[in-house]
């Protein structure tokens, strides 16, 4: 009996770490119907509310009419098509970067980009709290891979000195799990200083900082020479599907030369890349969307904070609440469900053990009233919880 995979899911089980998938019957948005139930979600990644636009869903059903659905092969062979290029100009122009690639999933943006700029021989140093396809990218990189201290500028610099080879720098722009944002100016210029270069994966930054949602490298003014590798998501504050890595002529060539999940894998449907490009001017043109989420996250930080809950340090959409252990987590999301609302719980090995959480994340299409609601479930559910579940205290 070579596998017993009933006894490894069964110790997931016992130590509250089993994941289930909430099935969604409705489109994504902020309320929605989930395993039969009308919820009010404070859980999706659609920060701007783009994900369900009107005018992002006809730019999506005019270019299937236009360019059919399937991407039909990769990239290099002919699956490059009008929409996939003019996107990546777009991009380009948006990052204030000479060129941008195109890629499927940001998982693949980052895998194809640390494993094509490094390999044996060379280093890559990545923030502790990274995002796993980071650190998955650094593990299969070959690289002399080492995690400096949660956005520790000396423990960097510590690690860069006794780097070999090429080496790269890494970091999420905005920490997934924390909504913090890295501490940029001194990570660039430690790594500058040493002669490494700084590869950013700003997900949850673009479309969410900056005037014009331009991410974090706008919010700090940082420009090539100081993050000379930049990669987004476009499936989060786009609403759409795909990401994509911007920088030098050189380096957009390199990705497409050796990068291999950009190399062999579909391209994705074109259609998508038709809705993208209406929510990049979405994205740039409606400021409205960026300083209602402001309010709203300034309205949700006073309300918990009322309520003495963990907060941690984070100005983006992303406001997650300490709880400590998982099954306080669980049962915190529980009670907060049976009011109505969903925010999911997250744990180890997503986040580090003894930090379980309930990732709220806010959206433009939010209301004040809604995060109002989200405040008083909020307080209903923690005086519900039995005592022993009470404590806000860090575990
Ligand atoms: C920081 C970060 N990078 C990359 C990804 C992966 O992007 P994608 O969902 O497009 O694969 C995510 C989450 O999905 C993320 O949070």
């Amino acid at each position: 009996m070579p596998f017993d995979l009933s006894a490894r899911l069964a110790e997931r089980r016992a130590a509250h770490l089993y994941r289930r998938r909430p099935l969604l019957d409705a489109p994504q948005g902020v309320r929605v119907r989930v395993d039969g139930e009308e919820l009010l979600a404070f859980c999706n990644n659609d920060y701007l509310g783009l994900a369900n636009h009107p005018e992002v869903i006809d730019a999506f059903v005019a270019g299937a009419q236009r360019w059919g659905v399937g991407g039909g092969a990769s990239h290099l062979v002919v699956g490059h098509s009008a929409p996939h290029h003019e996107l990546e100009e777009a991009l380009a122009v948006f990052t204030r970067r000479p060129r941008a690639l195109l890629m499927s999933s940001g998982y693949m943006a980052n895998l194809g980009t640390v494993t094509a700029l490094v390999g044996q021989g060379d280093t890559v140093l990545e923030d502790r709290l990274n995002h796993a396809s980071l650190l998955d990218a650094g593990l299969l990189s070959g690289a002399r891979f080492s995690r400096y201290l949660h956005n520790d500028p000396a423990s960097l610099a510590s690690r860069l000195d006794k780097a070999t080879g090429n080496t790269l720098v890494v970091t999420d722009g905005v920490f997934s799990m924390d909504g913090d944002l890295a501490n940029l100016q001194a990570l660039c210029a430690q790594t500058r200083q040493r002669g490494g270069w700084m590869m950013v994966d700003d997900a949850h930054g673009f479309g969410c900082l900056g005037a014009q949602g331009g991410g974090i490298v706008e919010h700090y003014g940082l420009g090539l020479d100081d993050v000379p590798v930049l990669v987004g998501t476009l499936g989060k504050a786009f609403g759409t599907a795909g990401a994509f890595v911007a920088g030098s002529e050189e380096l957009i060539e390199s990705l497409i030369q050796f990068a291999r999940p950009y190399i062999y894998t579909t391209s994705q449907p074109p259609a998508v890349a038709c809705a993208t490009l209406k929510s990049l001017q979405l994205l740039r043109e409606e400021q409205w969307r960026r300083s209602h989420l402001q309010q709203l996250i300034k309205r949700f930080r006073t309300g918990a904070a009322g309520l003495g809950l963990q907060l941690m340090d984070s100005p983006t959409p992303i406001q997650p609440i300490l709880v400590g252990s998982s099954d306080r987590a669980l049962a915190l999301s529980a009670a907060l469900r049976e009011r109505g609302i969903l925010v999911t719980p997250i744990r180890p090995p997503t986040v580090p053990r003894g930090t379980a959480r309930l990732r709220v994340t806010l959206c433009a299409a939010h209301s004040e009233d809604d995060v109002a609601q989200l405040l008083q479930a909020l307080e209903a559910a923690l005086a519900a919880l039995p005592d022993e579940e009470k404590s806000h205290e860090h575990h």
